[in-house]
Formats: structure tokens, sequence, C-alpha cells
């Protein structure tokens, strides 16, 4: 159908692929609020068919529409393909074989639009059909939207928050009650918030793509899940999270998008963006370590607005159904009524800056030796290396010490040097815990 022609003809025919954790959802609630959503949209929905993969699996779908034959199902009469089937291929196929066709496409796959996204655009924009993914980040949180459309006239700075629901919920278990690692993953899959393959969860891969739309979406800049930094919550360790609660802090693992603006000696400025996810102590007090389980929440500093945060549940069937629905809805609108949501918007084209110019806030805490003049050693490796240290405690024992450093901001590349340096010195027993540290005064 053409850009912005209204349909009138009929009912919003839907084909649905995929029919997991959040699929299952996405057919209740097409079902249960079939009377307000055609309310809503002004025609009914009518959903033609189902993707799946084990046909003879049980689910509380009907049973009639379920088919293995996706490719079929796209290309047949539908208005809408909604995708939640996850991971590049065949969702990628699938869905521009969807938009080159002039189907809409909603989409909950934030791997595939964090690497896809400018094809899944141009194939979209060259049939006039809406691409719609406010599920993909952050779940049920309408957080694209406002970035999208809300934000449009403002000029955001930065994006920072919890972005991964397994994460965040495995890490909020070893803070409260020393849970393992490995239970609390085990049980973040059995409540569907981790992917089909958790590795995504925990090696940052799912934040890291959530960090590339975001920045994306917030910078009016293409950034690719490559050009995230990326470090998972594997490596840390029952002694981080006893750190930081020995200094009033917990450990989240953190998505931060950043515009940053150098000024040259000349006066002229440059702009570029970074985008990072890794673990980080933040401060009990601050406001997003009070976000637990499968919650996510998100802070939006924008020049206008300044500071928003947008806080709900990131993870699980329900949530994302909803935001899977809302997208929906609006795309159906845009059928009904004619229009068309907003297109790519990637304009800036600013570069992207790696880890190692963008400089963070380390802790580091060390078992060394109790004896006089340890600190001034492990001070002269710091010195040495250019990292300038914020604060240090030191506790002694009865023949050791425990000795607690926080630096000022410092690049990846001089710290690990120094962490090195100062792990071979001979009054160091062990370096205990490495880690960024967030949300504080510099
Ligand atoms: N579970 C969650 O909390 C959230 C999930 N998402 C995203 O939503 C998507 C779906 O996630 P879940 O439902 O949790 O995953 P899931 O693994 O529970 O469901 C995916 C389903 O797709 C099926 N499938 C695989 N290949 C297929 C194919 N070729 N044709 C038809 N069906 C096929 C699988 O058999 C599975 O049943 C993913 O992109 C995920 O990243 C986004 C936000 C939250
Ligand atoms: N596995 C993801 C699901 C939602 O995006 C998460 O844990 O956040
Ligand atoms: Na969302």
């Amino acid at each position: 159908m053409p850009e912005g022609k209204p349909n009138s003809a009929g009912p919003i025919r839907v084909a649905l692929l995929g029919c997991g954790t959040v699929g299952t959802e996405v057919v209740r609630l097409l079902t249960d609020q079939a009377a307000d959503l055609t309310a809503r949209i002004g025609a009914p929905v009518v959903l033609t068919g189902i993707a799946v993969r084990k046909p003879n699996k049980h689910r509380e779908v009907p049973a009639e529409l379920l088919t293995t034959d996706a490719a079929a199902l796209v290309a047949s009469d539908v208005d809408l393909v909604v995708e939640v089937i996850g991971g590049i291929e065949p969702a990628r196929t699938l869905l521009l074989e969807a938009l080159r066709s002039g189907k809409s496409v909603v989409t909950a796959n934030k791997a595939l639009l964090a690497e896809h996204s400018a094809e899944l655009f141009e194939a979209a924009d060259a049939s006039g059909a809406d691409l719609y993914f406010e599920a993909a980040v952050a779940g049920a949180i309408p957080l694209l939207r406002p970035l999208r459309e809300s934000l449009a006239g403002d000029r955001i700075t930065r994006v920072m928050g919890i972005v991964n629901g397994t994460t965040n919920f495995i890490l909020s278990g070893m803070d409260a009650t020393g849970a393992s690692y490995s239970e609390t993953l085990e049980e973040a899959s059995r409540l569907g918030y981790a992917e089909a393959d958790p590795t995504a969860d925990v090696d940052g891969f799912d934040a890291a793509s959530k960090a590339a739309i975001l920045a994306s979406l917030a910078f009016h800049t293409r950034v690719t899940a490559s050009d995230v930094h990326r470090e998972g919550i594997s490596a840390v360790s029952a002694s981080d999270i006893a750190a930081a609660k020995g200094l009033g802090r917990t450990v989240k693992l953190l998505a931060i998008c950043e515009r940053v603006t150098e000024t040259a000696e000349d006066g002229t400025t440059k702009e570029s963006v970074a985008a990072r996810v890794h673990p980080a102590m933040i401060p009990r007090s601050h406001p997003l370590a009070g976000v637990n389980g499968a919650f996510n929440a998100v802070f939006v500093e924008a020049d206008a607005a300044g500071e928003m945060m947008f806080y709900g549940q990131g993870a699980g069937g329900a949530p994302t159904a909803s935001a899977v629905l809302g997208d929906l809805v609006a795309v159906a609108r845009n059928r009904v009524h004619g229009g068309r949501g907003p297109r790519e918007s990637a304009y800036a084209g600013l570069p992207v800056r790696s880890i190692g110019q963008t400089p963070t806030r380390y802790h580091i805490s060390l078992d060394v030796a109790d004896r006089a003049g340890v600190l001034a050693q492990v001070a002269a490796v710091f010195a040495e290396h250019d990292v300038s240290i914020a604060a240090v405690r030191q506790e002694g024992r009865v023949d050791d010490a425990s000795l607690v450093i926080v630096t000022h901001a410092a690049s990846d590349a001089a710290l690990r040097s120094t962490v090195d340096k100062v792990g071979g010195l001979p009054v160091v027993r062990d370096v205990v815990s490495v880690m960024r540290v967030e949300g504080e005064e510099q």
C-alpha cells in the first residue's frame, strides 16, 4: 500500500513470527483485548497465522493458526508482520521480505536492529512501510517512542541506565541474599527473562545491542553493537559485591551512551558519541541502586528537558508483549487512517569514540602486607601511570591488610597497566576487585 494511503478496506491482517515467551503473550493480549483494540485502531485485528519451529509443542494458542513455513506466511496477504523469533537469521531475511513488499513490521529483536537497522529502514522507506521496535529496549517501558518522538525537539546529551533484566536479577540476588550466580541465572531463564542463549545477557551482548539502539536514536547517528564497548557480569565475583557493600555501594550492569563535546585551542568544538556497557559500582543512595530484579531504569539527559528517568519491567513475556501491542496499535492506526511513523534519523553522523578515549573512575581493592610504606609503594605506581587517586581506605589485620583505592577519571589503558604493575608488587598479595565507579561526584 503506498505511503499514507488509508486502508478502509477492512481488518488489519497480522502474521506472528515466533511463539515463545513473548509470542504467546502477544496472542493472549490480541485475543483478550480484541474489542478494545478494534475501537482504538478503528478496524479489527485478525491474526492470520503464527510461524513456529515446533508445531507439536503445547501452547495456549489456536492450533489451526500454526505453520512452520514463516516465509510463506510473510508472503501471504497480511498488512503487518510481528517478529518475536529473535536472532539474526531467519528474522533478517523475513523482515526484509515483509518491508520490501510494503508490510509494516513490529519487532522485539534488539540483536537484529543493532546490526542491520540500516538495511531494514532502507527497505521500509522504499515501500513506505513502518518499522516499530519499542519492545527491543527496556521491555514494557515506553522509552524509544519518547526518544524518537517526544524528545525530537531537544538535544539529548546522555542516556544511562539498567537495560538488561536478567543481569539485574542476578546482581540484585547476589547483593540481597548472597544467592549464587548460576542459581539466579537458571531462575531468570525459568521466568522468561533470559535470552534463548543466556550468554547474550551475562556477557553484555544484549545490553550492548540496546545501547546501540539508544545511542542511534538519541544522537541521530548510526551506532551498531560492535561500536559499543562491552563487558558482561560473568567476572563479577562475590568479593566484588562484598567490596561494594563495604563501601556503601552496589554493583549494576550499566549501559551508558554519551554525546562528547571537545573544544580545541582555537575555540572550535567537535562532537562525537560514546557507548559502553559494563558493571559498575554505584552508591546505594543512587536511584539506580534501588532498581532490583528484572526491572530496568534509564536516565535521559537533554539540554532543555533536563534529567528524566524511565522505570518499569524490562523483561518477561507479558511486559514485553505490552510494548509489542502498543507498536501494533500505532502501526495499525497508520494503516487505517493513513500516514507513517518516524523514519530512521541518522543525519548527524557523529563519529563513535572507543572506550580507550573515554575516561572513567575505578575502584580497586587490594590485599596487602600490613607494613609501613605499602601505601607509598602502591601510590607511586598510580602516579607513574598518571592515574590520580581520589580516596584511599586502609584496614589492617593481624598479618595482612586491605587497601581500597578510588581513582579520579582514568583511561582504560592507564588503569590496566597500573593494576598489572601494582599486582606484581611483592607487598600486594592479591588484587581482590577492580571495577568502574559511576554515579558519584568527580
Ligand atoms: N523474553 C523477554 O523478556 C524479552 C524478549 N525480547 C526479544 O523478543 C524476542 C523473542 O524472545 P522470547 O519470546 O523470549 O524468545 P523465545 O526463545 O521464548 O521464543 C522464540 C521462539 O521462536 C521460535 N523460533 C525460532 N526460529 C524460528 C523460525 N525460524 N520460525 C518460527 N519460529 C521460530 C522458537 O522455537 C521459540 O519458540 C527476541 O528477539 C528477544 O530478544 C525483547 C524484550 C524482552
Ligand atoms: N534477556 C533480556 C530480555 C529483555 O530484553 C533481558 O534480560 O533484559
Ligand atoms: Na521499551
